[in-house]
């Protein structure tokens, strides 16, 4: 649905993305996840069609960006950084206003208003001016708008920022519930943001691509397992990377004597006769100097500053005590 190929974006002679490489499969919810500064806009506004890109493709639903723009822009919803509303306008009137400018029909104008209106649970507050509402609501509305056409793929930069927890809350829910029918990329600087509605993630920091996993919100199962070896570990890195249970297996250092290995479910399935304490048997019987194994259930954050600080050459990221990359 979204595929992105040595994506690179100059500003001047400043080199704001640097050859992203990521891509969203249909009816997943990607977390575009960065610091302040990182590109999060920059990429969101050429996926959107709305900033072309210096090199590379972004093809969305197969269409290209800078090619069949005109197909994409029917293809995509964006919510942006600052959506643009008119404040001075009832809500029906101006979801009604960007139907018209979206050339849907008169025939259905309205239905289509009507049906934009209630998926994104704004009925009650139709008839009211917009600048009279609450942030939370907004921002509902600004979905409102994005929607109206019917897009695949939804595109929200920074959906919650500024709401109140309630409003927080009520936005992560609206947006599963989209993404039920739509392909969603949402970019945060906030982890636990990006953890409690997605299913993958894409990091970026200073325009590069620091790490992409998928997120599994099932915390009764240790997400990752952590294996630490007395040297180098390459060997055990090939073995990890040829077994069929395993989804991924990244070594964490320059060093590589860490290994970060992800179980797919087929691993935790009842018919799988492999265990952990089985895998642990092989790798010794193998030989690999293993010294420690860690489970990683605790959530992302210790994976992400792992995974980030396993990046060469890039400045790494902070973490406030509220979850927010610095
Ligand atoms: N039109 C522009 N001209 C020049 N530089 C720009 C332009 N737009 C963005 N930048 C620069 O590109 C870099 C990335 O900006 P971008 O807004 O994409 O980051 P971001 O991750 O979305 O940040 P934030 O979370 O603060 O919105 C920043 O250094 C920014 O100053």
């Amino acid at each position: 649905m979204i595929e992105v190929t040595g994506l690179v974006k100059l500003f001047g002679d400043r080199k704001i993305l640097h050859s992203l490489n990521f891509s969203v499969g249909s009816g997943r919810i990607c977390g575009f996840l960065g610091p302040n500064g990182s590109g999060k806009s920059t990429t969101m506004d050429i996926l959107a069609g709305l900033l072309g890109p210096s090199a590379g493709t972004v093809k969305i639903c197969g269409f290209d960006v800078v090619q069949q723009s005109k197909e994409v822009k029917e293809q995509v919803g964006y919510l942006p950084d600052n959506p643009p509303l008119y404040k001075e306008m009832k809500v029906k009137d101006f979801v009604t206003y960007v139907a018209k400018l979206r050339n849907i029909p008169s025939k259905i104008r309205s239905s289509e208003v009507e049906r934009v209106i209630e998926e994104c649970d704004v009925t009650d507050v139709s008839n009211r001016i917009i600048g009279n509402l609450s942030k939370g609501y907004r921002q509902r509305v600004a979905l409102c708008a994005a929607l109206v056409h019917r897009p695949n793929v939804l595109i929200l930069d920074e959906p919650t920022e500024g709401l109140d927890p309630n409003q927080i809350l009520h936005i992560r829910t609206l947006i599963k519930k989209l993404a039920k029918e739509r392909t969603v990329i949402l970019s945060s600087h906030i982890l636990s943001e990006v953890q409690a509605t997605c299913d993958e993630v894409v990091i970026i920091n200073q325009g590069h691509i620091a790490a992409k996993t998928s997120i599994q919100n099932d915390s009764s199962k240790p997400l990752f397992y952590l294996y630490t070896f007395a040297s180098k570990a390459e060997n055990a890195l090939h073995w990890f990377q040829q077994r069929n249970y395993v989804r991924s297996a990244k070594p964490l250092s320059q060093k590589m004597n860490s290994i970060l290995v992800e179980f797919g479910n087929e691993f935790w399935s009842e018919s799988n006769n492999e265990s952990i304490a089985n895998v642990t048997e092989q790798i010794v019987h193998e030989n690999f100097p293993l010294i420690g194994i860690e489970e990683k259930k605790e959530g992302l954050e210790e994976l992400f500053f792992e995974v980030i600080r396993s990046q060469p050459g890039h400045h790494q990221i902070q973490i406030s005590p509220t979850g927010e990359l610095l």
